[in-house]
């Protein structure tokens, strides 16, 4: 297990109204049948010169499709890289001619055999699908289902079938913000923070990345230990990002003014898409060579991106596509958002028989744009050799251009 990160910021807090990790086994184990005995995948033994099968989950996904990307470009190794997800993406066609090979499945990471068909034969798995809800949309158990049985089904498909790397693609939200609005200033992979979670998702992340640390070293189909780790972005941003795009949208719809809402002087952590991307290239290419070090370990996801509050933060790329964020300070005092996210969150629950009514702003969001979480961190590269791709204003001049044609393609 790992040497680093014990008791520290390690997301192993509590996920307060949620069922303990055993409470749920997969079926994954039965339905496997031979599976596991197809192919014994192992780069321990592979020679130099070894093409390698890659398999990521949720690869049409925001980050997801930026793994495949960057895996393409700038993974010698590659022989095969599979992409699986619930959707499959158009763009995917286009990567078939290119000279490593692209097999596209559209799969569910809740169907344990589907996961295993995909795992089989597999060298590497960046399990990066989940389900990415803090506004109500999905039911809880949905979320738990997506994330924590679906990365179940990852780990169990690697120990049947004999795959050995997994990066898990987990969030700074396993640590925090907590419930009590604790500020996470600055801290590392050892802060100590008390992480306490009440939302389906930051539990659902947390209980899916114990699982993860929990299965290194298990043995796997073949005899060889499995090595995992479980990278921790912070708030993503780049190019496919919905969130901005709808910020961008909704200041476009409002004459090109955005409003305050937040102190500038909460800071929340940021890294650009292309870093986490590479940030998971990297650590998959190093879990072997370097596995005893690696193996069981945590990593949040940091680059050059400023400290700033989340609409600063924003700003950066929305002032350039002409928007204007007015105030200071918060144009509403605090208690009255309070009010009218609790407001929302009530409306959503009154409506949900009729329709689906999941805006923005409710208690648990307000409650992390609203409490200062940043890290600072050198861990990535002391044990892989992460240094970011990508500068802060190459990240910012790439996410302004998406910006803007993301934002002029909806006129
Ligand atoms: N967006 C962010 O700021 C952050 C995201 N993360 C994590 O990064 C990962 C990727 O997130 P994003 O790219 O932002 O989200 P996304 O929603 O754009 O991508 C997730 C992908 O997973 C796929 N997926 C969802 N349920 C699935 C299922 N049952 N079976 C197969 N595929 C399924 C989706 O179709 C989608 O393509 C997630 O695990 C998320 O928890 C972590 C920290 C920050
Ligand atoms: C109060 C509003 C006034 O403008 C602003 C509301 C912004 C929120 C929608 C976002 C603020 C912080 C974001 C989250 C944060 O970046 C951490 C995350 C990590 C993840 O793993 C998933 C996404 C998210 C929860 C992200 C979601 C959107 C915010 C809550």
């Amino acid at each position: 297990m790992g040497q680093e990160g014990e008791g520290g910021a390690s997301g192993r807090g509590r996920c307060v109204g949620w069922p303990a990790l055993d409470e749920r086994r997969g079926p994954l184990q039965a339905s496997l049948g031979t599976l596991g005995q197809r192919l014994q995948p192992g780069m321990a033994d592979s020679a130099q010169a070894q093409k390698l099968v890659y398999l990521v989950t949720g690869g049409c996904g925001f980050l997801g499709e930026h793994v495949v990307r960057m895996l393409l470009q700038r993974e010698p190794r590659l022989g095969e890289l599979r992409v699986f997800d619930r959707h499959l993406g158009p763009w995917l066609e286009e990567l078939k001619t290119g000279p490593v090979r692209v097999t596209a499945i559209q799969g569910d990471v809740t169907e344990a055999h589907e996961v295993a068909a995909a795992v089989a034969g597999a060298h590497v798995v960046i399990h990066t699908a989940g389900l990415v809800d803090v506004f109500g949309r999905a039911s809880p158990e949905t979320i738990h289902e997506v994330n924590v049985q679906g990365t179940r089904n990852v780990i169990e498909a690697c120990v049947q079938t004999g795959t050995r790397f997994l990066v898990y693609t987990s969030s700074m939200e396993v640590v925090g913000p907590n419930t009590k609005g604790h500020p996470f200033y600055r801290g590392n992979e050892d802060t100590l923070y008390e992480a306490v979670h009440r939302h389906p998702y930051p539990c659902s992340k947390a209980l899916a990345e114990r699982l993860v640390l929990e299965a290194n070293g298990r043995e796997v189909h073949g005899g060889l230990p499995l090595v995992t780790c479980a990278l921790r972005p912070t708030g993503i941003y780049g190019e496919g990002h919905q969130i901005m795009r709808d910020f961008y949208r909704q200041g476009l719809r409002l004459g090109g003014w955005l409003f305050r809402a937040i102190p500038a002087s909460v800071e929340h952590g940021r890294v650009y898409v292309g870093n986490v991307a590479w940030m998971h290239v990297l650590a998959a290419r190093e879990l072997e060579r370097r596995a005893a070090l690696m193996g069981g370990q945590v990593y949040f996801c940091y680059d050059g991106s400023p400290y700033k509050s989340y609409e600063d933060f924003n700003m950066e790329f929305l002032g350039p596509c002409g928007l204007q964020l007015v105030g200071a300070r918060p144009l509403l005092p605090y208690w009255l958002l309070v009010f009218l996210a609790a407001l929302n969150a009530l409306l959503q629950w009154l409506l949900r028989p009729l329709v689906l009514y999941a805006p923005l702003l409710n208690p648990y969001t307000l409650a992390v744009a609203n409490t200062t979480f940043t890290v600072s961190t050198d861990k990535a590269q002391r044990h892989f050799g992460y240094e970011p791709l990508f500068s802060w204003e190459d990240s910012r001049t790439r996410t302004i251009l998406w910006v803007q044609a993301a934002g002029s393609s909806a006129q």
